[in-house]
């Protein structure tokens, strides 16, 4: 069974025709962009938003009409993927490497759904590294100051000679911190390092998360307002 698929296709229940959609990066995100291009071909008519260059490939092969930010006033949802999530419905993103256009998108939407198969849900983040978007220039000076808020960090690699570049030309720290037993605190302190762009803590985003099980439940979390 794939879980990943049957979670990101329930997703499409809060699609409605006219709405600005945010679409997601990932293999969940991946899935679920899939069933959006079918309901295009079906007659839906939405627009949308797209948080990495893969995903917007994709949408457009699928012929779902990609629009920038500088042609909508809003988007009505988006559906993303996760990393880890924890009871309070805080996140880590960013393993695909598109944390900065995904917490723009995120932060701009009415509506966030996040899919996650059941192995995302976490007591603490943390046990997955967290990515931390840089600036190329004086990277060995940012990577120490990001260590001294007490990780290890690795840069990431596509292969064994080149870095990983992000869609914004820029480097990802993968930093390995434990358990993050304050994540707001830990996203300020990151986001103060001249030279980290952001970093894939989501925080207080009040999302919608879709979990889907081994045995095709889903299960809906949201936190009460
Ligand atoms: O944040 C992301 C990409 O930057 C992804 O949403 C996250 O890595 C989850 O990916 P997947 O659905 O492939 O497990």
């Amino acid at each position: 069974m794939n879980v990943k698929k049957i979670v990101a296709e329930s997703a499409v229940k809060y699609i409605q025709d006219g709405m600005v959609v945010g679409l997601g990066s990932g293999t969940t995100a991946h899935w679920f962009i899939k069933k959006l291009g079918q309901m295009v071909e079906d007659g839906l008519e939405i627009k949308a938003v797209a948080t990495s260059v893969e995903s917007e490939v994709l949408a457009k092969e699928l012929e779902i009409p990609i629009v920038n930010f500088e042609e909508i006033d809003q988007i009505d949802v988006t559906v993303d993927g996760a990393d880890e999530v924890d009871p309070g419905l805080n996140l880590i993103k960013g393993g695909g490497g598109a944390l900065l256009r995904e917490k723009i998108v995120a932060n701009a939407c009415q509506q966030l759904i996040i899919i996650v198969d059941e192995t995302k849900k976490v007591k603490h983040l943390g046990t997955f590294p967290l990515p931390v978007e840089v600036v190329p220039f004086a990277l060995s000076l940012t990577k120490k100051k990001v260590e001294e808020l007490g990780c290890k960090s690795e840069i990431r690699m596509s292969d064994e000679n080149h870095r990983y570049r992000t869609d914004n030309g820029n480097f990802i720290l993968d930093c390995e911190f434990g358990n993050i037993s304050h994540p707001q605190e830990l996203h300020q302190q990151l986001n103060m390092i001249p030279g980290v762009v952001d970093n894939g803590l989501f925080i207080n985003l009040a999302p919608r998360v879709l979990v889907g099980y081994k045995n095709g439940n889903i299960e809906t979390l949201k936190k009460s307002e």
